[in-house]
């Protein structure tokens, strides 16, 4: 690992030499917060978002993961997804079928993924009926400072924009203090329909990782991670991202990477 630097409000921030560097951390450390939740909760409640974040995660398919996991014990969800057909080309949901959830022997009923038959409004509502089920019997725990779900893990993709899950640089979702999971029609990444967790939620996760490649974010990564900013940082999704107990996690690779001061004070 090329730098691993801790923040004061801003986590961990991991940079890796390659994307090689940067899967085998990934699948490593999800391994590690799997065992752990697994041991303190009989369960591990994860949830997902699209992206590159999902062929990031590879390594988890092979050795030593597809033996070391308890696989059995695993509860997936989607921090955010587009509203469209589950076996559309454009479904959160079939990207990680396709490229993980299918390689991994998880119990089918523990997917939990949205009702891709109603729209996004109802899907949304429906999507946060089936977390508060799963609160109330403590498959996912429940917060320690409020009634929100504690995801025991919440993994999500940064945009060049700064966007995480489907929450957008100055759009009114990013106000959303009741929902749990809320809609947009109007997203500026197509496809323009999605539904997201909400900030509250996000922020109450017992971890949170960011997962951010490529020489197009680093302007966005500076600006989530670095200190004295500015407002242009401020208004930024991925710098809400503030866990109020829960540990957040970066992980970039070195182009993403790239304009963090520690970067350039390391690199010299
Ligand atoms: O459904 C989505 O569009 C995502 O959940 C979104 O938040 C994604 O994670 C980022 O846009 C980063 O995507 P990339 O890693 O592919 O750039």
């Amino acid at each position: 690992m090329a730098l691993l630097e801790s923040k004061k409000d801003r986590g961990e921030v991991r940079i890796h030499e390659s994307l090689d560097e940067l899967s085998t951390d990934l699948a490593d450390y999800i391994a590690e917060l799997s065992e752990a939740s697994v041991k303190e909760r009989g369960v591990f409640a994860i949830a997902l978002s699209g992206g590159s974040l999902i062929g990031l995660m590879r390594n988890l398919c092979g050795a030593p993961y597809n033996k070391t996991v308890d696989w059995s014990k695993w509860y997936i969800f989607w921090a955010d997804e587009r509203v469209v057909a589950k076996n559309h080309v454009d479904s959160n949901y079939k990207l990680a079928k396709d490229h993980l959830l299918s390689k991994l022997p998880i119990v089918p009923s523990h997917v939990h993924s949205i009702n891709d038959s109603l729209t996004a409004e109802e899907a949304a509502n429906e999507y946060e009926f089936v977390i508060r089920q799963l609160v109330r019997t403590r498959v996912v725990n429940v917060s320690d400072v409020s009634d929100c779900p504690k995801f025991d893990l919440i993994l999500l993709g940064m945009g060049p924009d700064g966007h995480v899950a489907s929450l957008f640089p100055n759009h009114s979702v990013l106000e959303e203090k009741n929902e749990w999971v809320t809609f947009i029609t109007t997203s500026p990444k197509p496809p323009p329909e999605r539904i997201t967790f909400t900030l509250p939620v996000i922020n109450c996760a017992a971890n949170v990782a960011v997962v951010v490649t490529g020489g197009g974010k680093a302007e966005a990564a500076r600006l989530a991670i670095d200190d004295d900013v500015g407002p242009e940082g401020l208004v930024l999704p991925a710098r809400m991202i503030q866990p109020a107990v829960g540990k957040l996690v970066w992980f970039l690779d070195n182009q993403a990477g790239s304009k963090l001061k520690s970067f350039s004070q390391f690199s010299k």
